[in-house]
C-alpha cells in the first residue's frame, strides 16, 4: 500500500466505517422501540396506536407534577412521563385556588361576621363579589339569598356564618350539570367504531395548545390512547409544541410540514388517522383568530364539516383565560355562538383573584366549566368539581 493508497481509505473507508456503524445504531434504536411496542400493556376495549404508553399504575404517584424530559439523548429514546391520576388533581391543586381566590371568600366571611349588618355590609358584600367577576345577576341573588337566610336563622358563630355562604356559592355554582367528559370511542349503527374527537377552541393566548397538552395527560392517566391534530396552522410553533408534550407520554400528533396549511385539511387527517389506527380519542387544537364573526364561523364550521365525515365531535371545548375575567366574556360569546361549545375549560385560575367568572361563564353560555387550569406544570389541569372548588376559594 502506498502514501495513495494510505490516504484514500483514511479519506474513503473511514467515514463509510463510521456511517455503517452509525446505521446500525439506528436499527438498534428501531429495534428497541419495537420492543417496547411489544412489550406495551393495553388495557381491553381501546386503541392500537402506535404510541408507546406506560399505564399509570394504581395508587401512582400523587405528587407535583414531573418535571419536563431530558434533552433527547442521541443514542436512547426519551423515557415516558407517568401523568399523575385524575382523581383528585383538584384536591391536590386546591391550595392555588385558596391563594388566588382568597380575597373573595375572606372577605366575605370577614363582612359576614360584623355583628349587625348593615346596608353599607351588605353593599361591600356584594361589591366583593363583582369584583371577583361573580356577575352582577348572580351577585345580587346571592346577597338576597343570604340576608333571607340571616333573617330566618340569623348569623350565630363562624362555623354558622361560613356553611352558610359554602351553601349559597355551590347552588350558584350548580352540582346538577352534567361535567363529565365525552371520550369514548362510539360504534354507530354500522357496526364501525370510530374515535371520540374532542375539538379545542378559544381566543390566542388563552391557553389552548397547552390545554389539549395537558388534556392528552389526563387522558392517558385513565387509560386512554390518544391522537393530536395540529390544526393550529396559524402560529408556526403550536405544532412544535403539541408535539412536545404528546411525545412525553408516548402521543403521536399529525400535523402539516407547511405552516398556514389548511386547518380543515390536519383536522381531517387526525380524524381519519385516529380512526385507522384505533385510538380512542383525537383531541383537536385550533387557532384563536377572531378577525370576525363570519370568518370565525367559516373556519370552525370547514373544520367541523370535514371532521365529521369520520366521526361525530364528541366534545366542543372552549378554553377560557380566567385572569380575563367579564373582558373575555364578549368574545366566549361569540365562540358559543359558532362552535356549538358543550364544556369550558378556565385557565389560569391560579393567577387570578377572579375565580367568580365560573359563576358568570356558566350563566351566560349555558355550558357547565369541566376543566380547570391552575398552573403551568404539566400535571395543572384539573376536573372540575363544585364542592372542591367551593372549599378552594373559602380557604
Ligand atoms: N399560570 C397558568 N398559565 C397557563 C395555564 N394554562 C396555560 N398557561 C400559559 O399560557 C400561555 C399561553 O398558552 P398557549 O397554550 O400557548 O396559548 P394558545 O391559546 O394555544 O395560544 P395560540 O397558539 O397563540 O392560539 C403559556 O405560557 C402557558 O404556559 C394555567 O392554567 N395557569
Amino acid at each position: 500500500m502506498d502514501s495513495n493508497d494510505l490516504l484514500n481509505l483514511l479519506l474513503v473507508g473511514v467515514p463509510a466505517l463510521a456511517i455503517l456503524g452509525g446505521g446500525a445504531a439506528v436499527i438498534q434504536r428501531r429495534r428497541s422501540a419495537g420492543d417496547r411496542d411489544r412489550t406495551d400493556e393495553r388495557p381491553a376495549g381501546t386503541g392500537t396506536g402506535t404510541s408507546t404508553l406506560e399505564r399509570p399504575a394504581a395508587g401512582a404517584p400523587t405528587a407535583e407534577a414531573p418535571t419536563a424530559p431530558a434533552p433527547e439523548d442521541a443514542a436512547t429514546a426519551p423515557a415516558l412521563e407517568v401523568p399523575a391520576p385524575t382523581a383528585g388533581r383538584l384536591t391536590r391543586l386546591r391550595d392555588r385556588l385558596a391563594r388566588s381566590g382568597s380575597p373573595l371568600g375572606a372577605r366575605m366571611l370577614q363582612v359576614l361576621s360584623r355583628d349587625h349588618l348593615t346596608e353599607d355590609d351588605w353593599d361591600e358584600l356584594e361589591e366583593t363579589l363583582l369584583l371577583a367577576d361573580v356577575g352582577a345577576g348572580p351577585s345580587q341573588e346571592l346577597v338576597e339569598s343570604i340576608r333571607t337566610q340571616a333573617r330566618v336563622q340569623g348569623l350565630k358563630d363562624p362555623a354558622q356564618v361560613r356553611a352558610l355562604l359554602r351553601e349559597q356559592l355551590l347552588a350558584l355554582v350548580d352540582p346538577s350539570l352534567d361535567r363529565s367528559l365525552s371520550t369514548a370511542p362510539r360504534t354507530g349503527e354500522d357496526g364501525v367504531t370510530v374515535p371520540a374527537v374532542v375539538l379545542v377552541v378559544g381566543v390566542n393566548g388563552t391557553g389552548k395548545t397547552t390545554t389539549v397538552g395537558k388534556l392528552s395527560r389526563v387522558l392517558v392517566a385513565d387509560g386512554r390512547t390518544v391522537l393530536l391534530g395540529a390544526a393550529d396552522t396559524f402560529r408556526a410553533a403550536a405544532a412544535d409544541q403539541l408535539e412536545t408534550w404528546g411525545s412525553r407520554v408516548g402521543v403521536r400528533t399529525v400535523r402539516s410540514d407547511r405552516d398556514g396549511a389548511d386547518p380543515a385539511s390536519v383536522a381531517f387527517e387526525a380524524v381519519r388517522e385516529g380512526a385507522t389506527e384505533g385510538v380512542d380519542v383525537v383531541l383537536v387544537d385550533t387557532a384563536g383568530r377572531l378577525q370576525n364573526k363570519a370568518g370565525l364561523m367559516d373556519e370552525l364550521g370547514k373544520i367541523t364539516r370535514v371532521i365529521t365525515r369520520t366521526a361525530p365531535l364528541s366534545e366542543v371545548l372552549l378554553v377560557l383565560d380566567a385572569t380575563t375575567g367579564q373582558n373575555g366574556m364578549n368574545q366566549a360569546r361569540v365562540f358559543a355562538e359558532v362552535a356549538g361549545v358543550t364544556g369550558i375549560v378556565l385557565t389560569k385560575l391560579d393567577g387570578t383573584a377572579k375565580g367568580g367568572i365560573v359563576v358568570a361563564v356558566q350563566r351566560e353560555l349555558g355550558v357547565p366549566v369541566k376543566l380547570v387550569g391552575l398552573g403551568e406544570g404539566p400535571d395543572d389541569l384539573a376536573p372540575f368539581d363544585p364542592e372542591e372548588f367551593v372549599d378552594g376559594i373559602l380557604g
